[in-house]
């Protein structure tokens, strides 16, 4: 069911400096910032060869990574988001296996224009996992 990694996610409290960090100290290539009120992000990608990083910064009262960067205030890894060529039938079948989607179960459009989910760390070895159907 799981395709390529597509991106890890880290959740920060200062998106420019999180972005100067990759682009200065460590010579990545990092896109301009993406706000995406819809998700209560703002997200700046980091190009590397095989995947990317996702630098994620709140957006909004009701941002998702707000509670995250309560528990964690100078950040950390936040998801990790996989490949898959059928999101419907991966959620079918993780709903099937017991698994929770998060939220009505719905696909939404991420910031590469393409359907994602979430499904709920708890079931995931404590870690939240984003699908990206490609
Ligand atoms: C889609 C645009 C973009 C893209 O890539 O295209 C994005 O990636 S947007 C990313 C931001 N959006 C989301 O994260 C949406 C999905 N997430 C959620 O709906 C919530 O964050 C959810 C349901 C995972 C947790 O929300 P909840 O309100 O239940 O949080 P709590 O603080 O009550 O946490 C409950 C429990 O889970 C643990 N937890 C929460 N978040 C994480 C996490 N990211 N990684 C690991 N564990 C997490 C939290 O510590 C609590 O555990 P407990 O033992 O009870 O203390
Ligand atoms: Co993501």
């Amino acid at each position: 069911m799981l395709g390529r990694l597509n991106h890890v996610a880290i959740a920060v409290p200062d998106l420019a400096a999180a972005t100067a960090i990759y682009r200065d100290t460590l010579g990545a290539a990092v896109s301009q910032p993406q706000a995406l009120p819809e998700h209560g992000v703002t997200v700046v990608f980091v190009e590397l060869p095989n995947a990317k990083v996702e630098l994620l910064e709140p957006l909004g009262e009701a941002s998702p990574i707000a509670a995250f960067l309560e528990k964690s205030p100078s950040g950390g890894i936040h998801h990790i988001c996989y490949e898959v060529n059928d999101i419907l039938a991966a959620r079918d079948r993780l709903k099937a296996a017991g698994a929770r989607v998060v939220g009505d179960g719905e696909p939404k459009i991420g910031a590469h224009g393409k359907p994602v989910l979430f499904l709920h760390p708890k079931d995931f070895a404590g870690t939240l996992v984003e699908l990206e159907q490609v």
